[in-house]
């Protein structure tokens, strides 16, 4: 249907319009392969498979998530299989590598692409920068994407809790005239609570400006330089935690969650109030040219060279770890760990 999100329409699917028993029929002949079982892959297979779908995991064996898959209740053989034999058996693959490692298996996969099977994706990656990826599927086959809006961990806690993460959709290719039942029937059937269309092109560049932005690059920036000036002024890093990120993610975030931003400055201060509206567009203003450097460097293709080439290197998971180790270590997530041991509920 088409929903007016301020003035302007958009595309977008409900599960009232396209129900659950729709998606079922749409894909009762296909067997839909997940292939990768990392942050995506679980949440997504394991969705389809309790939504009634005929769903196989395809997976490197001897590998850590192989065993995870196994854990939770994939049976090799059955299943779960090797990326390649789940490849040959599926009839829709979901390409849930992660976006570099799906340039090594690209060869098998293309290889098992025949004529009516469908490439999914959760990313417009791979095809959106096709030169350097090499991912340039065949015009015989449907290519199709769904990106829940939110980590496949959300995406799995949602769904068991009987809510959905919205995501959305996009046909690149539409090679058998059945593109869009099969986009929209997946979509509902991984958990996503709504659909809103895009194409490959606006979610990659989205997307990547919103995980280096204010939903994760943006948002540690501006937790550690409001830390630190609290820490160089004499507050104590309890405080200083606090009065950063416990309030914010404990109090005041659930509230814009529930009912916008006005509705959580309206549940401040008229104190708090006042600043916050005096403040916010000095910050806006002050941080915009960074934003604007960002999206620059995400359309020139620079953010997908820089995470192709760190994330294809043998040791890329050790390094990624000593990065995430001292992020840890830094005392602002030293306080954090102390702070939410001493939420009641924790302990
Ligand atoms: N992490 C998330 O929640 C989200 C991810 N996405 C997209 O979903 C897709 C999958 O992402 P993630 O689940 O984060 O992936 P991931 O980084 O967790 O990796 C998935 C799997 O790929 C395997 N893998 C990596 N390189 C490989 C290689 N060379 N050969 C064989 N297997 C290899 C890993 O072992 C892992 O099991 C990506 O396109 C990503 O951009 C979209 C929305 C959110
Ligand atoms: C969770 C999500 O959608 C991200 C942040 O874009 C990602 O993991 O790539
Ligand atoms: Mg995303
Ligand atoms: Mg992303």
């Amino acid at each position: 249907m088409k929903l007016k999100f301020g003035s302007t329409e958009e595309n977008v699917v409900t599960r009232e319009e396209f129900p659950l028993e729709k998606a079922r029929e749409v894909l009762k002949d296909e067997v839909i392969a997940v292939l990768g079982y990392g942050v995506q892959g679980p949440g997504q297979a394991l969705n389809l498979k309790d939504n009634g779908f005929n769903v196989i995991v395809g997976q490197r064996k001897g590998s850590k998530t192989w065993d995870k898959a196994v854990a939770d209740g994939w049976v090799p053989g059955q299943t779960l299989f090797e990326l390649e034999e789940a490849c040959e058996k599926g009839t829709i693959l979901q390409f849930l590598l992660s976006d570099a490692g799906q340039i090594a298996l690209w060869p098998t996969v293309k290889k098992h692409l025949t004529p009516g099977k469908a490439l999914y994706f959760s990313h417009g990656f791979g095809v959106t920068y096709k030169d350097k990826t090499g991912i340039i599927p065949p015009a015989d086959v449907d290519v199709i994407l769904v990106a829940p809006k939110g980590s496949g961990t959300s995406l799995r806690r949602m769904f068991v809790e009987g809510r959905g993460l919205n995501s959305s959709y996009a046909i690149y290719q539409d090679g058998t005239g059945k593109a869009y039942d099969r986009v929209v029937a997946l979509g509902i059937g991984v958990g996503s609570g709504y659909l809103f269309e895009t194409d490959f092109y606006r979610e990659v560049t989205s997307d990547l400006t919103g995980e280096r932005g204010t939903l994760m690059g943006a948002i540690q920036g501006i937790f550690a330089a409001q830390y630190e000036v609290l820490r160089s002024n004499g507050h104590t890093p309890s405080e200083a935690f606090n009065e950063t990120v416990e309030e914010l993610t404990q109090s005041l975030m659930p509230l814009v969650a529930e009912n916008g931003m006005d509705w959580m400055y309206a549940n401040c201060s008229t104190t708090a109030q006042r600043g916050a509206l005096d403040w916010w567009k000095p910050f806006r203003d002050a941080t915009k040219p960074v934003f604007e450097d960002l999206y620059n460097s995400v359309k020139t293709g620079q953010e997908a060279q820089k995470s192709i080439d760190s994330n294809s290197k043998e040791d890329y998971r050790v390094k990624l770890e000593a990065e995430l180790k001292e992020l840890r270590d830094s005392e602002m997530w030293q306080a954090g760990a102390v702070v939410r041991q001493l939420r009641p509920e924790n302990n």
